[in-house]
Protein backbone atom coordinates (compact mmCIF):
# COMPACT_ATOMS: atom_id res chain seq x y z
CA UNK A 1 0.00 0.00 0.00
CA UNK A 2 1.60 3.12 -1.13
CA UNK A 3 2.26 5.62 1.44
CA UNK A 4 0.96 9.31 1.01
CA UNK A 5 4.01 11.31 0.19
CA UNK A 6 4.82 15.29 -0.05
CA UNK A 7 5.71 15.93 -3.72
CA UNK A 8 6.33 18.84 -5.67
CA UNK A 9 4.46 18.48 -9.14
CA UNK A 10 4.49 20.36 -12.42
CA UNK A 11 2.40 19.74 -15.06
CA UNK A 12 3.31 20.75 -18.50
CA UNK A 13 0.19 21.58 -20.90
CA UNK A 14 -2.67 23.43 -19.56
CA UNK A 15 -4.66 22.12 -21.99
CA UNK A 16 -8.76 20.13 -20.55
CA UNK A 17 -6.37 17.14 -19.13
CA UNK A 18 -3.17 18.90 -17.53
CA UNK A 19 -5.84 20.92 -16.10
CA UNK A 20 -8.24 19.17 -14.64
CA UNK A 21 -5.67 16.21 -13.08
CA UNK A 22 -3.71 19.80 -11.48
CA UNK A 23 -7.06 20.95 -10.02
CA UNK A 24 -7.56 17.03 -8.48
CA UNK A 25 -3.69 16.71 -7.23
CA UNK A 26 -3.42 20.25 -5.41
CA UNK A 27 -6.13 19.01 -2.84
CA UNK A 28 -3.29 17.35 -1.57
CA UNK A 29 -0.04 18.67 -3.22
CA UNK A 30 1.69 21.71 -4.42
CA UNK A 31 1.37 21.65 -8.60
CA UNK A 32 1.94 24.49 -10.42
CA UNK A 33 0.33 24.23 -13.89
CA UNK A 34 2.39 25.52 -16.77
CA UNK A 35 1.07 26.90 -20.52
CA UNK A 36 2.64 28.00 -23.81
CA UNK A 37 0.27 30.97 -24.20
CA UNK A 38 1.16 33.36 -21.54
CA UNK A 39 -2.09 35.60 -21.98
CA UNK A 40 -4.17 32.56 -21.66
CA UNK A 41 -1.92 31.86 -18.15
CA UNK A 42 -2.17 35.16 -17.29
CA UNK A 43 -6.05 35.29 -17.78
CA UNK A 44 -6.17 31.94 -15.92
CA UNK A 45 -4.56 33.41 -13.11
CA UNK A 46 -6.95 36.54 -12.87
CA UNK A 47 -10.21 34.32 -13.58
CA UNK A 48 -9.97 31.52 -12.16
CA UNK A 49 -11.41 29.82 -15.27
CA UNK A 50 -9.52 28.18 -17.91
CA UNK A 51 -12.24 29.65 -20.49
CA UNK A 52 -10.36 28.05 -23.35
CA UNK A 53 -10.17 24.30 -22.26
CA UNK A 54 -12.31 23.63 -19.19
CA UNK A 55 -14.53 26.45 -18.33
CA UNK A 56 -16.84 24.52 -16.66
CA UNK A 57 -14.29 24.70 -13.33
CA UNK A 58 -13.32 26.92 -11.22
CA UNK A 59 -9.23 26.70 -10.40
CA UNK A 60 -8.46 25.65 -6.39
CA UNK A 61 -6.71 28.41 -4.84
CA UNK A 62 -3.96 25.82 -4.06
CA UNK A 63 -3.28 25.36 -7.59
CA UNK A 64 -0.56 27.87 -9.07
CA UNK A 65 -0.48 28.59 -12.64
CA UNK A 66 2.26 30.08 -14.93
CA UNK A 67 3.43 30.32 -18.21
CA UNK A 68 7.45 30.40 -16.83
CA UNK A 69 9.00 26.78 -18.33
CA UNK A 70 12.21 27.43 -16.11
CA UNK A 71 10.71 28.05 -13.08
CA UNK A 72 7.76 24.89 -13.43
CA UNK A 73 10.34 22.56 -14.37
CA UNK A 74 12.63 23.80 -11.03
CA UNK A 75 9.51 23.18 -8.89
CA UNK A 76 9.10 19.96 -10.32
CA UNK A 77 12.83 18.84 -10.06
CA UNK A 78 14.93 17.60 -7.63
CA UNK A 79 14.25 13.98 -5.33
CA UNK A 80 10.57 15.19 -4.39
CA UNK A 81 9.58 16.73 -7.67
CA UNK A 82 7.63 14.95 -10.37
CA UNK A 83 6.96 16.37 -13.54
CA UNK A 84 3.51 15.33 -15.94
CA UNK A 85 3.55 15.99 -19.61
CA UNK A 86 -0.25 16.65 -20.24
CA UNK A 87 0.64 17.91 -23.80
CA UNK A 88 -0.83 16.03 -27.21
CA UNK A 89 1.03 12.69 -28.77
CA UNK A 90 2.44 15.50 -31.52
CA UNK A 91 4.27 18.14 -28.65
CA UNK A 92 5.68 15.25 -26.79
CA UNK A 93 8.97 14.97 -28.69
CA UNK A 94 9.62 18.97 -28.04
CA UNK A 95 8.77 19.05 -24.41
CA UNK A 96 10.61 16.41 -23.26
CA UNK A 97 13.53 18.02 -25.38
CA UNK A 98 13.09 21.24 -23.53
CA UNK A 99 13.61 19.08 -20.05
CA UNK A 100 16.63 17.37 -21.40
CA UNK A 101 17.54 20.94 -22.16
CA UNK A 102 16.75 21.67 -18.73
CA UNK A 103 18.50 18.88 -17.08
CA UNK A 104 21.76 18.97 -19.00
CA UNK A 105 23.61 22.31 -17.15
CA UNK A 106 22.11 21.15 -13.68
CA UNK A 107 23.63 18.48 -10.87
CA UNK A 108 22.04 15.77 -10.62
CA UNK A 109 19.82 17.14 -7.50
CA UNK A 110 18.78 19.82 -9.38
CA UNK A 111 17.29 17.95 -12.59
CA UNK A 112 13.82 16.41 -13.53
CA UNK A 113 14.06 13.42 -12.10
CA UNK A 114 10.77 11.69 -12.62
CA UNK A 115 8.98 11.89 -15.56
CA UNK A 116 5.07 10.88 -16.39
CA UNK A 117 3.30 11.52 -19.90
CA UNK A 118 -0.41 11.13 -20.03
CA UNK A 119 -0.83 11.55 -23.50
CA UNK A 120 -2.39 8.39 -25.85
CA UNK A 121 -1.28 7.80 -29.32
CA UNK A 122 1.43 7.08 -31.57
CA UNK A 123 3.79 9.85 -32.64
CA UNK A 124 2.90 10.66 -36.36
CA UNK A 125 5.77 10.08 -39.19
CA UNK A 126 8.12 7.78 -36.69
CA UNK A 127 5.32 5.87 -35.49
CA UNK A 128 6.62 5.26 -32.13
CA UNK A 129 4.21 5.24 -28.67
CA UNK A 130 5.16 7.55 -26.17
CA UNK A 131 7.65 5.97 -24.01
CA UNK A 132 9.98 5.12 -27.10
CA UNK A 133 9.92 8.88 -28.02
CA UNK A 134 10.88 9.88 -24.48
CA UNK A 135 13.66 6.96 -24.63
CA UNK A 136 14.89 8.70 -28.02
CA UNK A 137 15.06 12.33 -26.46
CA UNK A 138 17.02 11.01 -23.54
CA UNK A 139 19.55 8.37 -25.51
CA UNK A 140 23.16 8.96 -24.81
CA UNK A 141 22.36 11.02 -21.31
CA UNK A 142 24.08 10.29 -18.00
CA UNK A 143 21.16 9.98 -15.42
CA UNK A 144 18.31 10.38 -17.59
CA UNK A 145 14.83 10.70 -15.47
CA UNK A 146 13.03 7.75 -14.44
CA UNK A 147 9.95 7.28 -16.54
CA UNK A 148 6.36 6.09 -16.69
CA UNK A 149 2.68 6.70 -18.68
CA UNK A 150 -0.26 7.51 -16.57
CA UNK A 151 -3.40 6.26 -18.42
CA UNK A 152 -7.21 5.21 -18.29
CA UNK A 153 -10.50 6.41 -18.00
CA UNK A 154 -10.49 9.91 -16.93
CA UNK A 155 -12.70 12.64 -18.66
CA UNK A 156 -10.65 16.13 -17.41
CA UNK A 157 -13.74 17.73 -16.39
CA UNK A 158 -14.95 14.75 -14.15
CA UNK A 159 -11.25 14.74 -12.56
CA UNK A 160 -11.46 18.45 -12.43
CA UNK A 161 -14.53 18.23 -9.90
CA UNK A 162 -13.14 15.66 -7.73
CA UNK A 163 -15.70 12.85 -9.49
CA UNK A 164 -13.66 9.30 -8.55
CA UNK A 165 -11.24 8.28 -11.28
CA UNK A 166 -8.97 5.01 -11.27
CA UNK A 167 -5.53 5.07 -14.08
CA UNK A 168 -2.93 2.78 -14.55
CA UNK A 169 0.74 4.16 -13.58
CA UNK A 170 3.23 1.64 -16.50
CA UNK A 171 6.69 1.75 -15.89
CA UNK A 172 9.40 -0.68 -15.96
CA UNK A 173 10.94 1.10 -13.21
CA UNK A 174 9.33 -0.37 -10.07
CA UNK A 175 11.14 2.39 -7.82
CA UNK A 176 9.15 5.20 -10.08
CA UNK A 177 6.11 3.06 -10.09
CA UNK A 178 6.03 3.19 -6.35
CA UNK A 179 7.19 6.91 -5.74
CA UNK A 180 4.36 7.87 -8.48
CA UNK A 181 1.69 6.18 -7.06
CA UNK A 182 2.27 7.75 -3.58
CA UNK A 183 2.50 11.02 -4.74
CA UNK A 184 -0.93 10.60 -6.77
CA UNK A 185 -3.26 8.12 -5.48
CA UNK A 186 -5.32 10.53 -3.25
CA UNK A 187 -8.63 10.69 -1.99
CA UNK A 188 -11.23 9.76 -5.04
CA UNK A 189 -8.05 9.18 -7.41
CA UNK A 190 -7.02 5.60 -7.48
CA UNK A 191 -3.88 4.82 -8.85
CA UNK A 192 -3.00 1.51 -10.25
CA UNK A 193 0.71 0.13 -11.00
CA UNK A 194 1.88 -1.68 -13.98
CA UNK A 195 5.11 -2.58 -15.34
CA UNK A 196 3.12 -3.34 -19.08
CA UNK A 197 3.87 0.30 -20.18
CA UNK A 198 3.45 -1.11 -24.37
CA UNK A 199 0.26 -2.46 -23.26
CA UNK A 200 -0.60 0.28 -21.05
CA UNK A 201 -0.26 3.12 -24.37
CA UNK A 202 -0.93 0.91 -27.09
CA UNK A 203 -4.90 0.39 -24.71
CA UNK A 204 -4.64 4.49 -24.61
CA UNK A 205 -3.88 5.08 -28.78
CA UNK A 206 -6.67 2.52 -29.95
CA UNK A 207 -9.77 3.20 -28.14
CA UNK A 208 -9.18 6.39 -29.63
CA UNK A 209 -10.19 4.96 -32.93
CA UNK A 210 -12.87 3.04 -31.63
CA UNK A 211 -14.79 5.39 -30.05
CA UNK A 212 -14.97 7.63 -33.62
CA UNK A 213 -16.38 3.85 -34.90
CA UNK A 214 -18.93 4.18 -32.02
CA UNK A 215 -19.42 7.40 -32.63
CA UNK A 216 -20.11 7.33 -36.47
CA UNK A 217 -22.63 4.21 -35.59
CA UNK A 218 -24.70 5.92 -32.68
CA UNK A 219 -24.82 9.03 -35.08
CA UNK A 220 -26.38 6.76 -38.09
CA UNK A 221 -28.52 5.49 -35.08
CA UNK A 222 -27.22 1.51 -35.56
CA UNK A 223 -28.68 0.72 -32.14
CA UNK A 224 -27.09 -0.53 -28.58
CA UNK A 225 -26.20 -3.99 -30.25
CA UNK A 226 -24.25 -2.43 -32.88
CA UNK A 227 -22.10 -0.31 -30.27
CA UNK A 228 -21.54 -3.23 -27.99
CA UNK A 229 -20.39 -5.39 -31.21
CA UNK A 230 -17.67 -2.38 -32.21
CA UNK A 231 -16.63 -2.32 -28.84
CA UNK A 232 -15.75 -5.77 -28.33
CA UNK A 233 -14.50 -6.67 -31.47
CA UNK A 234 -12.41 -3.68 -30.88
CA UNK A 235 -11.35 -4.72 -27.71
CA UNK A 236 -9.98 -7.86 -29.97
CA UNK A 237 -8.29 -5.29 -32.25
CA UNK A 238 -6.52 -3.36 -29.47
CA UNK A 239 -5.76 -6.92 -27.57
CA UNK A 240 -4.07 -8.34 -31.17
CA UNK A 241 -2.08 -5.57 -32.18
CA UNK A 242 -1.27 -4.54 -28.10
CA UNK A 243 0.25 -8.36 -28.09
CA UNK A 244 1.96 -7.73 -31.17
CA UNK A 245 3.32 -4.75 -30.18
CA UNK A 246 5.19 -6.63 -27.07
CA UNK A 247 2.38 -5.80 -24.18
CA UNK A 248 0.71 -8.01 -22.38
CA UNK A 249 -2.62 -9.78 -23.21
CA UNK A 250 -4.32 -8.82 -19.79
CA UNK A 251 -3.99 -5.79 -19.51
CA UNK A 252 -6.33 -4.75 -22.41
CA UNK A 253 -8.61 -6.37 -19.70
CA UNK A 254 -8.11 -3.38 -17.48
CA UNK A 255 -7.99 0.14 -16.80
CA UNK A 256 -5.90 1.58 -20.03
CA UNK A 257 -8.16 -1.28 -21.83
CA UNK A 258 -11.26 -1.68 -22.10
CA UNK A 259 -11.82 0.53 -18.86
CA UNK A 260 -10.63 3.07 -21.23
CA UNK A 261 -12.44 1.44 -24.02
CA UNK A 262 -15.86 1.69 -22.69
CA UNK A 263 -15.36 5.14 -21.18
CA UNK A 264 -15.02 6.81 -24.38
CA UNK A 265 -17.10 4.54 -26.60
CA UNK A 266 -19.64 5.31 -25.08
CA UNK A 267 -19.51 8.69 -22.70
CA UNK A 268 -20.17 12.11 -24.86
CA UNK A 269 -17.74 13.98 -22.72
CA UNK A 270 -15.51 12.00 -25.28
CA UNK A 271 -13.75 14.20 -28.38
CA UNK A 272 -12.88 11.40 -30.61
CA UNK A 273 -16.56 9.97 -29.67
CA UNK A 274 -18.06 13.41 -30.93
CA UNK A 275 -15.96 13.77 -33.85
CA UNK A 276 -17.22 10.07 -35.51
CA UNK A 277 -21.19 11.65 -34.08
CA UNK A 278 -19.93 14.70 -36.41
CA UNK A 279 -18.99 12.44 -39.15
CA UNK A 280 -21.94 9.89 -39.11
CA UNK A 281 -23.96 13.46 -39.96
CA UNK A 282 -22.24 14.24 -42.98
CA UNK A 283 -19.82 17.05 -41.74
CA UNK A 284 -16.26 17.49 -43.05
CA UNK A 285 -13.00 16.12 -40.93
CA UNK A 286 -11.47 19.44 -41.44
CA UNK A 287 -13.95 21.34 -40.18
CA UNK A 288 -14.99 19.30 -37.07
CA UNK A 289 -11.34 19.19 -35.78
CA UNK A 290 -11.12 22.74 -36.36
CA UNK A 291 -14.57 23.48 -34.31
CA UNK A 292 -13.78 21.18 -31.66
CA UNK A 293 -11.30 23.25 -30.00
CA UNK A 294 -9.07 20.48 -28.67
CA UNK A 295 -7.30 17.00 -29.78
CA UNK A 296 -8.69 14.15 -30.58
CA UNK A 297 -6.26 11.59 -31.21
CA UNK A 298 -7.94 9.52 -32.96
CA UNK A 299 -7.35 11.13 -35.67
CA UNK A 300 -3.83 10.73 -35.97
CA UNK A 301 -3.93 7.74 -34.59
CA UNK A 302 -6.18 5.37 -37.15
CA UNK A 303 -3.58 5.27 -40.39
CA UNK A 304 -0.65 4.57 -37.82
CA UNK A 305 -2.35 1.67 -35.93
CA UNK A 306 -3.30 0.66 -39.23
CA UNK A 307 -0.03 0.50 -40.87
CA UNK A 308 1.66 -1.53 -37.30
CA UNK A 309 -1.40 -3.97 -38.00
CA UNK A 310 -0.30 -4.69 -40.86
CA UNK A 311 3.40 -4.70 -40.85
CA UNK A 312 2.99 -7.59 -37.29
CA UNK A 313 -0.24 -9.07 -39.87
CA UNK A 314 -2.74 -8.49 -37.44
CA UNK A 315 -6.07 -7.70 -38.78
CA UNK A 316 -8.00 -4.79 -37.53
CA UNK A 317 -11.03 -4.23 -39.88
CA UNK A 318 -12.48 -1.46 -37.60
CA UNK A 319 -10.03 0.68 -37.58
CA UNK A 320 -9.30 0.18 -41.30
CA UNK A 321 -12.78 1.43 -41.66
CA UNK A 322 -12.40 4.43 -39.33
CA UNK A 323 -9.01 4.76 -41.33
CA UNK A 324 -10.91 5.28 -44.65
CA UNK A 325 -13.82 6.76 -43.43
CA UNK A 326 -10.73 9.50 -42.59
CA UNK A 327 -9.00 9.79 -45.38
CA UNK A 328 -12.19 10.35 -47.57
CA UNK A 329 -12.34 7.04 -48.92
CA UNK A 330 -15.21 5.86 -47.72
CA UNK A 331 -18.74 6.96 -46.56
CA UNK A 332 -19.71 6.54 -43.18
CA UNK A 333 -22.71 4.09 -44.91
CA UNK A 334 -19.79 2.64 -46.99
CA UNK A 335 -17.47 1.38 -43.71
CA UNK A 336 -20.60 -0.08 -42.62
CA UNK A 337 -21.47 -1.96 -45.21
CA UNK A 338 -17.85 -3.34 -45.45
CA UNK A 339 -17.79 -4.34 -41.91
CA UNK A 340 -21.07 -6.00 -42.59
CA UNK A 341 -20.15 -7.80 -45.81
CA UNK A 342 -16.93 -9.96 -43.94
CA UNK A 343 -16.70 -13.47 -44.06
CA UNK A 344 -18.16 -15.66 -41.11
CA UNK A 345 -15.14 -16.22 -38.52
CA UNK A 346 -14.37 -18.11 -35.22
CA UNK A 347 -14.38 -15.40 -32.50
N1 LIG B 1 -9.15 15.52 -22.02
C1 LIG B 1 -9.19 14.35 -21.41
O1 LIG B 1 -10.18 14.02 -20.76
C2 LIG B 1 -7.99 13.43 -21.47
C3 LIG B 1 -6.98 13.61 -22.38
N2 LIG B 1 -5.93 12.75 -22.43
C4 LIG B 1 -4.82 12.91 -23.36
O2 LIG B 1 -4.02 14.00 -22.92
C5 LIG B 1 -3.43 14.66 -24.04
C6 LIG B 1 -3.79 16.14 -23.98
O3 LIG B 1 -5.20 16.21 -24.09
P1 LIG B 1 -6.03 17.50 -23.68
O4 LIG B 1 -5.40 18.26 -22.59
O5 LIG B 1 -7.41 17.04 -23.46
O6 LIG B 1 -5.95 18.34 -25.04
P2 LIG B 1 -6.45 19.82 -25.30
O7 LIG B 1 -6.63 19.95 -26.76
O8 LIG B 1 -7.56 20.17 -24.40
O9 LIG B 1 -5.20 20.72 -24.85
C7 LIG B 1 -3.93 20.54 -25.42
C8 LIG B 1 -2.97 21.48 -24.70
O10 LIG B 1 -1.65 21.19 -25.15
C9 LIG B 1 -1.02 22.43 -25.45
N3 LIG B 1 0.00 22.24 -26.45
C10 LIG B 1 -0.16 21.82 -27.73
N4 LIG B 1 1.04 21.80 -28.33
C11 LIG B 1 1.95 22.22 -27.43
C12 LIG B 1 3.36 22.43 -27.47
N5 LIG B 1 4.06 22.19 -28.55
N6 LIG B 1 3.95 22.85 -26.33
C13 LIG B 1 3.24 23.08 -25.22
N7 LIG B 1 1.92 22.92 -25.12
C14 LIG B 1 1.28 22.49 -26.22
C15 LIG B 1 -2.16 23.32 -25.94
O11 LIG B 1 -1.79 24.68 -25.86
C16 LIG B 1 -3.24 22.95 -24.96
O12 LIG B 1 -3.09 23.67 -23.77
C17 LIG B 1 -3.98 13.95 -25.28
O13 LIG B 1 -3.04 13.00 -25.71
C18 LIG B 1 -5.23 13.25 -24.78
O14 LIG B 1 -5.52 12.08 -25.52
C19 LIG B 1 -5.82 11.70 -21.55
C20 LIG B 1 -6.80 11.50 -20.61
C21 LIG B 1 -7.97 12.34 -20.52
O1 LIG C 1 -8.81 9.71 -23.00
C1 LIG C 1 -9.84 10.17 -22.60
C2 LIG C 1 -10.56 9.62 -21.45
O2 LIG C 1 -9.84 8.63 -20.81
C3 LIG C 1 -10.45 11.33 -23.28
O3 LIG C 1 -10.96 10.92 -24.48
P1 LIG C 1 -11.22 11.98 -25.65
O4 LIG C 1 -9.86 12.47 -26.06
O5 LIG C 1 -11.93 11.23 -26.70
O6 LIG C 1 -12.05 13.08 -25.06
Amino acid sequence: MAQPSTCSIGVLGAGAWGTGIACQIAAHQPVVLWGRDAELMRQLQGTRINAAYLPEVTLPEALSVSADLDATLRHAAGPQGLLLLAVPVSALRSTAQAVRIFNADKPLGARVQRLVWLCKGFEQGSGLLPHAVIDAVFAGMDAPPATGALSGPSFALEVARGLPVALSLASADAALRQSAVAALHHGAMRIYATPDVIGVEVGGAVKNVLAIATGVSDGMGLGHNARAALITRGLAEISRLGVALGGQADTFMGLSGLGDLVLTATGDLSRNRRVGLALAQGQKLERIVATLGHVAEGVHTAQTALQLARAHRVSMPITEAVSRLLDGKLSPREALEGLLQRQPRGE
